[in-house]
Formats: structure tokens, sequence, C-alpha cells
């Protein structure tokens, strides 16, 4: 019963609502990045369903008139499962899937199912089988329920509790072992972190697929591995990387998201352990998404969790090449310019009035502004190195240009 499946998501339909602080544009957006998240795991987005709410159903979260319908677009169509953007409590997944007997997942199932097939290395497997654990505790009587109807309830509910009872008992165990597991891996991670010496270390964050593991590629010359799917780096990469003569460590780590389940912020915390730790954060932005702004947020609560949004940080708008803007014709006078008809020049003044030169425009994939780029972290990196360490101030120039040779 405790078997770990990957779950067949083939064909999936989709559930948003929209509510008093969402509008019907937003649901639209964030269903989209939910099917991002499916492709991401393996399946197809057949259909999608949005429903005006205000107060969440208890019983099946959208309501009755709603969930008719969707039953009888499934009864209709091969439809393997049904994903709700949003997070269900144990009770209303069990009722859904009891009125539509197919797969029932929310946004944070479908992470940690990524999450899972992606896992490369021991440590992240075993991070992201401790959240797995975490989300599966509360759901067990659920899917107790479910064992019953194939059992056919009457007599059963008995037994049932206490095999509810031994199998809470069974994942509780795991966790813990899980938990001690983790404990002394960390310690090892934190011991190698301990060897690294004195040299200035430097960690890209941001939200998933912004280029990070691609810009890492370009400063480092390493090939780690980048693709255009969510999560496509799981651990961490550290690499130490020289501008000029100046030498650090730059750390690659697992990208962010909206809503970022809570089990797998705590289960990758020692993950984030990189970033807490590093003197500098690059912010990798992808500018040429149209949500680019609330991903800038998510990063940053995600930041405020690990008490790293304090830190030194240079925003670094990416993907500059892809970046697309609505034209306002000269003779229309009605259209109020926002965001979305802002050019790259325009997005220029608007963060660098806000951030100075901590705000940077790039494009990793073309290599476009990459000398700049440089330059600005190599004076960062040897503000911080220089601070520390006074007495090295004559081994780096104060400008990247004294070195009439790039060795890198
Ligand atoms: N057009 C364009 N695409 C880019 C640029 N930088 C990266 N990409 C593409 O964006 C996709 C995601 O890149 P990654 O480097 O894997 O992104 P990431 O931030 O490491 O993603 P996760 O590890 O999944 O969080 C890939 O398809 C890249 O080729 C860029 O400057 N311009
Ligand atoms: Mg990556």
């Amino acid at each position: 019963m405790l078997e770990k499946k990957t779950t067949d998501l083939e064909s999936a339909v989709l559930v948003g609502v929209i509510t008093q602080q969402q509008k019907e544009d937003k649901v639209q957006e964030y269903l989209d990045e939910l099917e991002f998240l499916t492709y991401t795991a393996g399946g197809e987005v057949k259909n999608r369903f949005v429903q005006r709410i205000d107060l969440p159903n208890p019983k099946t979260y959208i309501g009755s008139g709603k969930m008719e319908e969707i039953a009888a677009y499934v009864k209709e169509h091969e439809v393997g499962a049904i994903i709700f953007d949003d997070e269900l409590s144990p009770a209303q997944q069990n009722n859904i899937e009891k009125l539509l007997k197919i797969k029932v997942l929310d946004r944070t199932g479908l992470i940690l199912d990524i999450f899972a097939q992606r896992a490369q290395t021991s440590y992240a497997r075993t991070q992201v089988e401790l959240a797995q654990y975490e989300y599966l505790l509360p759901r067990l009587t659920g899917m107790w329920t479910h064992l019953e109807r194939q059992r056919g309830g009457i007599g059963m509910r008995g037994p049932g509790e206490t095999e509810i009872e031994t199998d809470r008992r069974i994942v509780r165990d795991r966790i813990s072992l899980l938990k001690k597991k983790l404990k002394k891996i960390d310690r090892q991670m934190e011991t190698q972190r301990g060897n690294r010496g004195a040299l200035v270390r430097v960690a890209l964050v941001g939200y998933t697929n912004v280029g990070k593991s691609t810009l890492m590629n370009v400063i480092s010359k390493s090939e780690v591995f980048a693709e255009n799917k969510l999560f496509a780096t799981l651990d961490t990469t550290v690499r130490k990387v020289v501008i000029g003569n100046l030498p650090f460590l730059l750390s690659d780590t697992v990208g962010f998201i909206r809503k970022l389940p809570t089990q797998l912020v705590e289960s990758f915390k020692s993950t984030l352990d990189e970033v807490r730790e590093a003197d500098l954060l690059l912010h990798v932005v992808d500018i040429s998404h149209p949500n680019f702004e609330e991903h800038i947020a998510s990063v940053n609560e995600t930041l405020k969790d690990i008490d790293s949004v304090q830190k030194r940080t240079i925003m670094v708008f990416n993907k500059i090449d892809q970046y697309e803007h609505e034209l306002i014709e000269e003779d229309d006078l009605v259209t109020i310019k926002t965001g979305k008809h802002f050019t790259i020049a325009d997005w220029k003044r608007t963060w660098m009035e806000r951030l100075g030169d901590n705000a940077i425009f790039i494009s990793a994939l073309n290599r476009e502004n990459m000398e700049e780029f440089r330059k600005r972290v190599y004076n960062e990196v040897r503000d911080i190195h220089v601070s520390r360490f006074p007495y090295n101030n004559f081994l780096y120039p104060e400008n990247l240009d004294a070195y009439s040779e790039d060795s890198n």
C-alpha cells in the first residue's frame, strides 16, 4: 500500500477558481503554469475548467454544478487525472476521487511527482521521499476509503481503522529514518563546505526555468543540465569560477516556484544552505515571461523563508533576446501604458532607478551583455573579498578593464 507509484498523467484536465483576490486573467496564467507543470510531469492537458467561487466548497472544493460538468466530460473523454491549481484538503481530494473515479492531484502533489521523477542523486531522492511521506501522512485515511470501495465497505471499518494506524506508524517511522539519513548527509556536506576555505560564495537563485543553469554553463564553462522543462535542476552544483584572476565559488540550485509546497522547502532546506551561506546572490529573472514580476515576488518569499532576503543581490534579467512588448499605436490615445508595453530600455530605466547598477540585462543563450555582467560580478566579489582580506587589496585591480587580456 505504501509503494510509491509514478503517477500516470497521460491525459489530464485542469481546474482553477476565480475569487475576489484572483481575477480571471490571473487564473488563466496560473493554469498556463499548471499546464507546463503537467507537461513536465509527462502529461497532456485535454481541457481546463474554471469556476467563480466565493468560498471553496468544503466537500469538493468547487461547486456541485461544475463537478457535474466535469464528470460528464470525464465520462465522454479519456481522462486519467484531474489536477487542481490550489491545495485540496485530504477529504476534498478523497471526495472528488469517489465522484469522478479518476486520479485527483493538487498542485503540491503534481510538483512532488515531478521532483520524484527528476531526483537523480540519493541525496535529492531522500529529500523528495521525505516530502512525499509528509504529504502522504494526513492523506492516509483517504487512501483507505479508496480501498474500502474496492473491497465493499460493510464490515471493513474496524480492521480498516487499525490498518490506517499501522500505515501511519510505518510512514512516521519512515519519516524519522529519512530525517536521520538526511542529517548524516548534511553533516558531511557541511564539512565539505567548510573545506572550501575563504573563497567568496555566489549563488544563482530564481524562478524555475529562467536560465540559471544556462548562465552557470556560460560563466563557468561547465556542463550543467539545462532544458525547457520545469525543475531541470534539483541538486546543487558548485563550481570554482575565475574572472580576471579573482576566484570565487558559484552555485546553481533548484528553481523556485509560486506556492512551493512547504514540505519541499522543509526537506530541501539543506540544498538551500548553499543559498543561505552565500555572500552574494544572483537573482536570475526571465524577463520574457509575462509574469516575471510575480516570479520575483515568489522568489523573494522563498528567500524570506530561508532568511536570505537581506543578502547582497544582483538582479539579472535574462532572455532579453526573447522579450516582446505590445505596441500602442500613435493615434491610440486611450490605451494606458503598462508593463506589457515596456521596451527593454523602459525596463532598464525602471529597474536601474530602483537598484542602480544592481540590475543587469542579458541573454545567457546569445551571450548578450555578458561582458558587463562579468564586470559587475567581478566588482561585487572583489568588494566582498577585499573587505574580508584587506591585505589582498593589491591583488585585484578595481576595474576588470585593467586586465589587458582576459583569462576567462
Ligand atoms: N531565449 C532564451 N532562452 C534561454 C536563455 N537562457 C536560458 N534559456 C532557455 O531557458 C530554458 C531553461 O533554462 P535552464 O538553464 O535549464 O533554466 P533553470 O533556471 O536552470 O531551470 P530549473 O533548473 O528548471 O529551475 C532552456 O530551454 C534554455 O535554453 C536566454 O537568454 N534566452
Ligand atoms: Mg537549472
